[in-house]
Formats: C-alpha cells, sequence, structure tokens
C-alpha cells in the first residue's frame, strides 16, 4: 500500500516532467491504447521511468502515461494499465489513479476489452457500464484494505450510483450521432482475478448473478477512484464471447481480443474525442 506521502511523490516526479494540469484521466484497455494518438501536444512517460509505478507487462498494453490535450481538454491517459494477475496487490494498482486524484484529476474515464455473457452480445460491440461487480473482492481483493487515509477519502464508500448518469447519458447521445447504435449496449461488467479465462460453468454463473460483460481489470480503478470523490465513465468493448456450451471446440484466447480492438479503435477513438469534448467535468 502506497501511503499518501509515497503518492505525493510520484506526483511530484510527474509535475516536474509536465506542462499542464489534468483534468480528465484516462485508463486504456487491452488493445485500446490507440486513443493516444488522438492527444495533441503530447508528453509521453513511459512507467518504466516512473519510480513507484507498476509497469504493464501484457501484450497490448504500451506501458505509457500520456499528458496533453484531448477534445479540447487537458487529460492524462494512461496507455495500458496493470494487473492483479500480474502479481501486483490492488494497491499497487490503485497508485496511478491516486496520483491522478493529487495531479487534479475530476473524471475518470476507464476502458476494458471483456467477454460477452450476454446472449444477445455480439463481438465488436461497445457496453457503456453501468454498474460492477466486484467478484475478486469476494476473495478479498480489493485496492481500499488496509489502513484507510481520510485525505483520500473515507473508510467505507458508497459504490452505488458510481457510473455516472450523466455520462451514460451523454455517451448514448454521442453514440447515437455517430451511427453507433447496432453495436451499442449498456450493462453490467464483474472483475474476476485472471488470468485464466473463465469455464463454462462459471460463465453460466455469471449469467444467472446478471452480468452482461466479464474481465480482468477496471473495478479496482474504479473502487479508488470513487473513494476519491472522481466521477466515473466506463466502457467495455466486447472482444470475445464467452463459452456458454460444454462441447464447444472454441476457446477464448487473448490474439482475439487484441484483434477485436484492433477493428474497433478508429470508432472508439472519435467516440471519446467527440466525448470528452462534451463531458462536463
Ligand atoms: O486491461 P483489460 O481489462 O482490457 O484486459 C483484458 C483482461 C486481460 O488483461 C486481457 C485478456 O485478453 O484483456
Ligand atoms: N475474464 C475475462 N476477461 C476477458 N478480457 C477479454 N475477454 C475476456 C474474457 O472472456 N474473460
Amino acid at each position: 500500500m502506497a501511503s499518501y506521502e509515497e503518492v505525493e511523490q510520484v506526483t511530484k516526479f510527474l509535475q516536474s516532467k509536465i506542462k499542464t494540469q489534468p483534468i480528465v484521466g484516462i485508463v486504456c484497455g487491452s488493445g485500446l491504447g490507440k486513443l493516444a494518438e488522438e492527444v495533441q501536444d503530447p508528453t509521453i512517460i513511459p512507467y518504466t521511468d516512473i519510480p513507484g509505478f507498476p509497469v504493464s507487462t501484457v501484450p497490448g498494453h504500451e506501458g505509457k502515461l500520456v499528458f496533453g490535450k484531448l477534445g479540447g481538454k487537458e487529460v492524462v491517459l494512461m496507455q495500458g494499465r496493470s494487473h492483479c494477475y500480474e502479481g501486483y496487490p490492488p494497491q499497487k494498482i490503485a497508485l496511478p489513479i491516486r496520483c491522478m486524484k493529487l495531479l487534479g484529476v475530476r473524471t475518470l474515464l476507464v476502458t476494458n476489452a471483456a467477454g460477452g455473457i450476454n446472449r444477445k452480445y455480439k463481438v465488436g460491440d461497445v457496453m457503456i457500464i453501468k454498474d460492477h461487480i466486484n467478484l475478486a473482492g469476494f476473495a478479498g481483493v480489493n485496492p481500499l484494505v488496509g489502513p484507510n487515509d481520510e485525505r483520500f477519502g473515507p473508510r467505507f464508500p458508497a459504490m452505488s450510483g458510481s457510473y455516472d448518469k450523466k455520462y451514460r447519458d451523454l455517451a448514448r447521445s454521442v453514440a447515437k450521432n455517430m451511427n453507433m447504435e447496432s453495436y451499442l449496449q449498456e450493462g453490467v461488467y464483474s472483475m474476476m482475478v485472471g488470468p485464466a479465462f473463465e469455464t463454462v460453468t462459471e460463465c453460466r454463473l455469471l449469467e444467472i448473478l446478471g452480468v452482461d460483460a466479464t474481465g480482468m481489470s477496471t473495478v479496482p480503478e474504479v473502487l479508488v477512484a470513487r473513494h476519491c470523490g472522481m466521477k466515473i465513465f466506463g466502457m467495455s468493448l466486447i472482444t470475445n464471447e464467452c463459452i456458454m456450451e460444454y462441447d464447444s471446440t472454441a476457446f477464448a484466447n487473448h490474439e482475439e481480443v487484441l484483434q477485436t480492438g484492433k477493428q474497433r479503435s478508429e470508432d472508439l477513438k472519435k467516440f471519446f474525442s467527440k466525448f470528452v469534448e462534451q463531458i462536463e467535468v
């Protein structure tokens, strides 16, 4: 667990490298980092250059922090994230989000690649996240476990209403104007630690629980962002179908995840540029 002072130290290091003050933070999921190409006047800092920063080890996660302007607003964009399955405790995954808070970020946009549990979903659909189930949390994986520093937020934060209703409404309207409606969904995301993809029975269980899409990230970031009072918007790209039949010969795989990310990247780049332009922070 990084203390407030340690987060401050990393934040000061970042401030010494940048000329801007971001107000919007963006986390790019697997294969979705191309949004960084839209950032104007970028200052790029590799995670490996930032003392104490968790470093991504997974293909599809560049591992760079990009500061600059998107949709007319100052942003800091994580081109790739780290995950619990890489061996990081959730508290370590929280560090970049807490640095964003100290940098002045008020709104967090999180994206991820996810498997479609909802049988109506198709590969390539994008899902506005309306809520999540922290399944990993049932096993104690939660970045807020441990001593609480009130300078970040309260001991017992509420998690209902985490995914801002106005942002979700705006996202639907932006998507409509971009003719994205045929592949737009809104639903519930769940996080398990991974790195193994789900068994058939696990997928069926998630369906019974009311999950629409499942992944291995996002929830730790949202917990920490909500704890420190940020407004949040989340979007999942449905990169693969979850295997629901016991005798299926299809298997989930990371190559398909990256491939779908590549296919949707232009649409998502345009969507997020427009969305950031229009959000109130
Ligand atoms: O960082 P995200 O949640 O987008 O990445 C998902 C989960 C795993 O890292 C990977 C599996 O293909 O994609
Ligand atoms: N847990 C999980 N994570 C994913 N990330 C991308 N696809 C999937 C999936 O099917 N399951």
